[in-house]
C-alpha cells in the first residue's frame, strides 16, 4: 500500500507554544491508533492533517495530497470524523445529510437518495430518511456522520475519539461497521480495548512520539507508564 499518511520533521506551536516536536511517521497500515495524556498533541496532529492547523515545520502528505490545500482537496478521498457529531451535521434531514456529499462530487439528487437510502436499508435505519438530525441520540448522529463519510468511499478515514460519548452497544456496531468498511484507518481513543487489535500504535507524549509499534506491546507499555505515574503522584 503507498504511504497514505507521511509527516517528515513535522512542528507545531500554538500560542507560542511548542505542541508537536520533530514528528516523523510514515503510516501504511489499515489499522493505526493514536494515544496519550490530555493534552500530549493527538488532536493537534488530526488538525493538521485536514488542513485546519499549519505545521510551523516540516511537511505533510495525506493521499499524496498537502492538506495546505484545505479539506476540499482531498474530499474523495480522506474522510474525518470527530468528537462531537453537532460540528459536522448541517442539513435538517438525515437524508439531506448524506446526499450532500455526493451531489457535490457530481451525483443527481436521484441518485444521491438512491445511495443513501441503499445505505441505510443495508443497516437496518431506513426510517431515519426524513428525521430531523436534531432528534437523534449523540450515538445515532454519530453513526449519520460515519455514514456520510462512507457513502464517500475514502481511501482513509482519521476518527478523533468517535466514541466518547457512545454507549457500548452503539460503539461495537460502529466498530464492525468500520472495521468492514474502512479501507485504511487513523483513530484517536482514550479506548485501549477498542484499538488492541489494530496493527500500529503510536504514543504521543509532550508532543513527541514516545513508543511506535505494534498495539499490544505499546498499549501494555502505556498502562504501565501510567499505573508508574499513579503510584508517583497518588
Ligand atoms: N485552541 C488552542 N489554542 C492554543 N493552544 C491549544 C489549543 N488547543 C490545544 N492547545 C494546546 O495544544 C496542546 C495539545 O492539545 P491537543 O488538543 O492536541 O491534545 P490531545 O492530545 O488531543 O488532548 P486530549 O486527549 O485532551 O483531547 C495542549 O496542551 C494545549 O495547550
Amino acid at each position: 500500500m503507498q504511504d497514505h499518511i507521511s509527516l517528515t520533521d513535522v512542528c507545531l506551536e500554538r500560542d507560542g507554544i511548542t505542541v508537536l516536536n520533530n514528528i516523523n511517521l510514515h503510516l501504511t497500515e489499515a489499522r493505526i491508533a493514536l494515544i496519550g495524556s490530555n493534552g500530549s498533541g493527538k488532536s493537534s496532529l488530526a488538525r493538521l492533517l485536514n488542513g485546519l492547523l499549519q505545521a510551523t515545520a516540516g511537511t505533510i502528505s495525506v493521499c499524496g495530497e498537502d492538506p495546505k490545500k484545505g479539506i476540499e482537496a482531498m474530499h474523495r478521498r480522506v474522510g474525518f470524523i470527530f468528537q462531537n457529531p453537532d460540528h459536522q451535521l448541517i442539513f435538517p434531514t438525515v437524508l439531506e445529510e448524506l446526499s450532500f456529499g455526493l451531489m457535490n462530487i457530481g451525483k443527481t439528487r436521484r441518485q444521491a437518495h438512491d445511495q443513501a437510502m441503499s445505505l441505510l436499508r443495508q443497516h437496518d435505519h431506513e426510517e431515519w430518511a426524513n428525521m430531523s438530525v436534531h432528534a437523534l441520540s449523540e450515538g445515532q448522529k454519530q453513526l449519520v456522520c460515519i455514514f456520510a463519510v462512507l457513502l464517500m468511499e475514502p481511501k482513509l478515514l482519521i476518527l478523533d475519539e468517535p466514541f466518547s460519548a457512545l454507549d457500548l452497544l452503539i460503539k461495537k456496531q460502529l466498530l464492525r461497521i468500520l472495521d468492514q468498511q474502512a479501507p485504511q484507518m487513523l483513530m484517536i481513543s482514550h479506548d485501549l480495548d477498542a484499538i488492541y487489535h489494530f496493527d500500529r500504535v503510536i504514543w504521543l507524549e509532550h508532543g513527541r512520539v514516545r513508543e511506535d509499534g505494534p498495539a499490544p506491546a505499546v498499549i501494555d507499555h502505556y498502562r504501565q507508564w501510567v499505573a508508574s505515574q499513579l503510584e508517583n503522584h497518588p
